[in-house]
């Protein structure tokens, strides 16, 4: 068998075309969603992140606002920054690029963004909603997954899910949206015992773990879903956590590193800007 190939990359493109006309449509009610985006020091892949969400906003007409400050700011400045984009009228999405210096609390970043901004999903009134099924700003790589897995017609309801991986920013979010979606989930990680007893038993198998090639076809299951969230620089080149030509011989479908899961990310953080604009103006 040799998998499908899910680009994600494809389908960010088409979204954005779409998510372009709704822009062009609330501007002629008077709703020009805007986003601002906070980035401390110069990291290159960080950077290059933001540099790509500003150039996407604005490729579908959305206003958007790069803030650059030094890798030094303090904490508390930081915060005050925060306080005044939750009270500026014009500002509809809000999001401080991770990971921060170390002189500042990510958390206590994350619980100062108004929720009805936080369109990294991460404030934790929003992480109790999506828990409890109710609508709320998804965490974007989470949400770019969900959709890519639903635009590529793969079933999710009663699925058994393994998920390698319990970080904040995907492995815990992505579980729980496919819970709500009726998967059975497992949560692999650092400390789990016979990893590959875990991914052998996946219909579909996302891999979050950071660590270059940790799965291969051989840990997994003649015609499962894989889906590599692994953006790792090996020898200057991009490679995934998913050796990517042995899993595909196993496979039914799977997502490339590059041009997969990672453009969704940043089309979900247009959907989220959007949506939030929306809100906030039928209020
Ligand atoms: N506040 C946030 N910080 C971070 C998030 C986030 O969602 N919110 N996620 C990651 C980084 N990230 C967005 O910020 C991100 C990562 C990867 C991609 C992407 O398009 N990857 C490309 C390859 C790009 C490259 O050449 O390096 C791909 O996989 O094809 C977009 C966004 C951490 N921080």
């Amino acid at each position: 068998m040799s998998a499908e190939i899910i680009y994600g990359k494809q389908l960010a493109e088409e979204l954005r075309q779409e998510m372009k006309e709704e822009v062009t449509e609330l501007s002629k009610q008077g709703v020009h969603p805007k986003l601002v985006v906070v980035i401390l020091g110069e990291d290159p892949a960080s950077m290059s992140y933001v540099k790509g969400k500003q150039r996407a906003s604005e490729k579908i007409g959305m206003d958007s606002e790069l803030m650059e400050l030094s890798e030094e700011t303090p904490e508390l400045e930081l915060l005050k920054i925060i306080n005044q984009l939750n009270n500026d009228e014009t500002v509809h999405g809000i999001l401080v690029q991770l990971p921060l210096p170390k002189q500042i609390d990510e958390q206590k970043v994350i619980e100062a963004i108004a929720p009805s901004k936080d369109v990294d999903g991460f404030h934790p009134s929003n992480v109790g909603r999506m828990m409890t099924g109710q609508e709320t700003f998804y965490p974007c790589t989470p949400y770019g997954i969900l959709v890519m897995l639903k635009r590529a017609n793969i079933d999710i309801e009663g699925k058994h899910v393994v998920i390698i991986g319990r970080s904040n920013l995907v492995g815990k979010p992505v579980g729980q949206l496919l819970l709500n979606e009726h998967a059975t989930v497992t949560h692999c990680h650092s400390r789990t015992k016979n990893l590959r007893e875990h991914t052998k038993q996946a219909d579909i198998l996302i891999v979050a773990a950071g660590k270059a090639d940790l799965i291969t076809g051989e840990d997994i299951s003649e015609g499962a879903v894989v889906i590599d969230v692994g953006v790792n620089r090996v020898d200057g080149k991009l490679t995934g956590d998913v050796d990517f030509e042995s899993a595909k011989e196993k496979s039914s479908h799977i997502t490339p590193v590059p041009k997969g899961v990672g453009p969704m990310t940043i089309t979900m953080l247009l959907h989220n800007t959007i949506k939030a604009a929306k809100w906030i103006h039928q209020k």
